[in-house]
């Protein structure tokens, strides 16, 4: 069941030339984690702040759990609207103990209250620390304080901006984790700025993509990185290697070599293949129908990538396993088992 609905959501600020958001439209459904991703400028903050209410639309509809909060000119203000916001600097008081935090804006008797948020706080794995203060802990308990904090009012929704960004990049993986298995546990509905495409790739359900305001496509991580519906959106999700290619009856001519296809006849002029680095294979036999010359290796721990050169120096990237050795060896032979062909080119 969706529990968070958009229809035609337009917003503009004053003096702004163009849109922050143009006739954005989706649905969230009950215990769903959302990632709003786009570069910057693309309308992702703006968003999350009309759906909190700490901004208002120029036009459109925004329901909450079957109310609306937001139709024309009328909107539940922000504090009625029982949303919960995790603020990119956590935003906690400085002067108030961890469990003081959460107690904050807790409604109810004292002692109501105190159970609320002390199993809040060991939900979230921090039961030890009631009695320290934010700059006793580290970013990541932190945050996970901040998350306690939005949570512990038993929100309809949770709202955070950008909640990695200021986290360790050797921590980053491992606290990514521990949130969604926090949220995941509580099975609240959850919806997250980031810019970085791993935060939202190996976190949301569902990744909704901004550009100028506009929505590009919202679906689940695997098709929009596998099934882009625009060349932005594919761009967006890592680097592709292009490929000119001239079809024919029964393949592409291209300057590392025959791709055989029988697709290609459809095509009548030259086009274009775009395919990401692991959608090659590097392969050590020989009569491979496509071939390049080694430019560089580089070495990544998990993966390597291997940059081979046509005859007239255009490159393309592969990603090949860790332990395959390229020792003494001029030129590589690859295929690829996925690619997209563009036209008009
Ligand atoms: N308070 C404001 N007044 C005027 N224009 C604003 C305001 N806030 C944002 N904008 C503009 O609205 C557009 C969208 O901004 P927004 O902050 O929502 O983008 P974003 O995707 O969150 O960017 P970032 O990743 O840099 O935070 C931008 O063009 C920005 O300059």
């Amino acid at each position: 069941m969706s529990i968070l609905s958009l229809q035609q959501v337009n917003k503009k600020y004053n003096q702004a030339i163009d849109f922050a958001i143009n006739d954005v439209s989706f649905e969230v459904e009950e215990g769903e984690i959302l990632a709003l991703v786009g570069e910057s400028g693309s309308g992702k903050t703006t968003l999350l702040r009309l759906i909190a209410g700490l901004e208002h639309p120029d036009s459109g509809i925004i329901s909450l759990s079957g109310q609306k909060i937001v139709e024309g000119k009328r909107s539940v203000p922000a504090h009625e609207r029982q949303v919960g916001m995790v603020f990119q600097d956590y935003a906690l008081f400085p002067h108030l103990t961890i469990l003081d935090n959460i107690k904050f804006g807790l409604k109810g008797s004292n002692q109501e209250v105190e159970r609320v948020a002390k199993d809040t706080l060991r939900l979230v794995g921090l039961k030890e620390d009631y009695t320290k203060y934010p700059h006793q802990l580290s970013g990541g308990q932190q945050q996970r304080v901040a998350l306690a904090r939005a949570i512990a009012p038993n929100p309809k929704i949770l709202l955070m901006d950008e909640p990695f960004s200021n986290l360790d990049a050797m921590l980053k993986d491992q606290i990514r984790e521990e949130i969604r298995q926090i949220i995941k546990k509580t099975g609240i509905t959850a919806i997250f700025v980031t810019h970085d495409t791993k935060d939202a790739l190996s976190t949301a359900d569902r990744i909704a993509i901004l550009h100028k305001g506009f929505l590009q496509q919202i679906d689940i991580p695997k098709v929009l990185y596998e099934n882009p519906v625009n060349p932005y959106v594919a761009n967006f999700f890592g680097k592709r290697n292009e490929m000119e290619a001239i079809p024919t009856e029964d393949g592409y001519h291209t300057t590392f070599g025959f791709i055989s296809d029988s697709e290609a006849k459809k095509h009548k002029n030259k086009v274009k293949l775009l395919f990401r680095p692991e959608h090659g294979e590097v392969v050590q036999r020989d009569g491979q129908q496509l071939s390049g010359k080694i430019v560089k290796i580089s070495y990544f721990g998990s993966h390597q990538m291997v940059k081979l050169a046509d005859d007239e120096g255009k490159r393309v990237t592969i990603r090949t396993n860790p332990g395959r050795s390229f020792e003494g060896m001029d030129r590589a032979q690859f295929f690829l088992w996925k690619y997209d062909v563009e036209e008009a080119y």
